[in-house]
């Protein structure tokens, strides 16, 4: 049943909701419960077999309250195994209370906890429900488990780690695994939640499949599932113009690589045809180093509505290289009602003049993706970027909703976002893509994508995710050159 949940992201408050479902629709919460506990003590022995010491710290919610019972499994099973509780257990309430009674070890307050060489920290401190900076008591434990390298299992989130916007609330365990229940939480893909979560296991506690999707919203993990009936396979009667043209601006003669490198990336990724649109001080440059990408010179914008007749060059990508100015504003107003990719220079472009590109993104029915890093986030959005109250997710849907353009917001966890707040978190990008020119590549394919007829946030989303899988075969010692070379085929 999992399976129906598997690209699912459900938010803390979701599962709050979902929790209060469940309990409503009869199903008893110290079950799920002590499904909870019971999946974590498995994981422990499973994983850490050799412990000599299982260490439980117990917090002062539910998540400590699937502490005491996986303290309870692993003490049945013959392990040896003490519990260190933040706050007194007799303040404990409802199913956490149960679990802490029913529970034959003795509790020790956090602060005496002394990692010892052979323990192994099972987290239960604080789960979902955190709701402010982690309390003292805890950063002391937190350095003594690290600074001993005790490895950590964490019950549902690594404490410190807030499950809505991945960052850290003051400090938090780094896990070596982390088991969840039900449905991924935004906090396990966004950073740098993901990387304190070391290996993520999602345990199926018996919450019934449909309870959790018709409570989730709009937001999912970036796999085909997001897109893959909008990636049809080819046709074989289909010929190169059906596949779609795309157009890349070229910058002047001595910024011209980039807007190469998108070209290409747009051939490899199944444009039809590409064509480089050149200035004329660039063109021998860009002709001695193009074969199958085509070269037209345009000058200016008269040069650029005659090409426009042809309204078989339905995509663009325009701002790779292209140079910072009134030229990139006035050729991006002119292709918004075909496909455009904004990228890089084409979106700082607009830093003072935005209100004109978001107003013909609302009104000229065409399809415009946004491509920006955080520094260019920033740069367009600096009143969502400032928002220090929002996660990345909220802050894409935000940019979206206000640019009326799908938002690609760039980094180890990509999200792209649409207008209307359907979102998805992508995560099968290695840190080799950090290299110069793999934003143009990426580009590229959303222009070829958008080329090839799909929806705006489909195009960025698939594009996103081939980026991720090229950059997986391309190999740790990758260029963008390379990168290019090992975009897959559309699945
Ligand atoms: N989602 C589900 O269906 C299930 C959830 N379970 C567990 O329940 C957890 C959520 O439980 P809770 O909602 O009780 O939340 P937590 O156990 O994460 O913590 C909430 C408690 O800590 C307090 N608190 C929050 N931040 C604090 C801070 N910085 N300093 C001090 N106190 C703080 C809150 O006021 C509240 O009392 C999940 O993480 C999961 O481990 C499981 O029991 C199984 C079922
Ligand atoms: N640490 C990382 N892990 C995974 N992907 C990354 C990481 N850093 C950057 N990327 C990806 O690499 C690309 C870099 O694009 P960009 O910042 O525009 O760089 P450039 O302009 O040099 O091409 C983006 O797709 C981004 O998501
Ligand atoms: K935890």
């Amino acid at each position: 049943m999992l399976d129906a949940l598997q690209n699912v992201l459900v938010t803390p408050a979701e599962m709050t909701a979902i929790d209060k479902a469940a309990a409503d629709s009869g199903i008893d919460s110290f079950t799920l419960m002590r499904s909870a506990g019971m999946a974590v003590s498995a994981a422990a022995l499973r994983l850490f077999p050799e412990a000599l010491r299982f260490v439980v710290l117990c917090g002062p919610g539910n998540n400590g309250g699937d502490g005491y019972v996986a303290a309870s499994a692993l003490a049945d099973g013959g392990a040896d195994v003490a519990v260190f509780a933040l706050g007194k257990p007799e303040a404990l309430k409802g199913d956490a209370a149960r679990a802490q009674r029913a529970c034959p070890l003795s509790v020790q307050p956090l602060i005496a906890y002394e990692p010892q060489v052979g323990d192994v920290v099972i987290d239960a401190l604080f789960g979902a429900g955190l709701a402010r900076d982690l309390p003292e008591e805890a950063y002391e434990t937190i350095e003594r488990v690290s600074e001993g390298r005790i490895p950590v299992i964490a019950v549902d989130l690594p404490s410190g780690v807030d499950g809505r916007t991945g960052e850290v609330r003051g400090t938090s365990f780094t896990a070596a695994h982390t088991v969840t229940f039900m449905a991924r939480k935004p906090g396990h893909l966004l950073m740098p939640g993901r990387v304190r979560c070391g290996a993520l296991e999602v345990f199926d506690i018996g919450i019934p499949a449909r309870l959790v999707s018709e409570r989730a919203g709009d937001l999912r993990i970036n796999t085909p599932a997001a897109w893959g009936s909008h990636a049809s396979a080819l046709d074989p009667a289909t010929h190169k113009y059906r596949r779609g043209h795309l157009g890349v601006l070229s910058g002047g003669s001595l910024s011209t690589g980039a807007a190469r490198l998108s070209a290409a990336a747009g051939l490899a990724a199944g444009a039809g045809l590409v064509t480089l649109v050149s200035p004329a001080e660039a063109l021998a440059v860009n002709a001695s180093h193009l074969t199958a990408v085509m070269l037209r010179e345009i000058r200016d914008t008269e040069d650029l509505a005659t090409w426009l007749k042809d309204k078989r060059v339905n995509a663009f990508v325009l701002g790779p290289g292209f140079g910072v100015g009134k030229k990139a504003r006035d050729f991006a107003l002119m292709l918004c009602d075909r496909a455009l990719v904004l990228d890089a220079d084409g979106m700082t472009s607009f830093e003072k003049a935005r209100a004109e590109l978001f107003e013909r993104a609302a009104n000229s029915g065409g399809r415009l993706v946004m491509t920006p890093h955080e520094g260019e986030f920033a740069r367009l959005f600096p009143e969502i970027a400032a928002d220090a109250a929002l996660s990345k997710i909220e802050k894409a849907q935000a940019a979206a909703r206000l640019s009326h353009a799908v938002i690609v917001y760039k980094g180890p966890d990509t999200v792209v976002a649409a207008p209307s707040g359907r979102a998805v978190v992508n995560a099968n990008a290695p840190p080799s893509l950090a290299t110069a020119g793999s934003g143009d590549v990426l580009a590229g394919i959303v222009g070829a994508h958008l080329a090839q007829g799909m929806p705006a946030f489909e195009a960025a989303a698939a594009a996103v995710w081939r980026h991720g899988e090229a950059g997986t075969r391309a190999g740790r010692g990758m260029t963008a050159e390379t990168l290019i070379e090992n975009i897959p085929p559309l699945p």
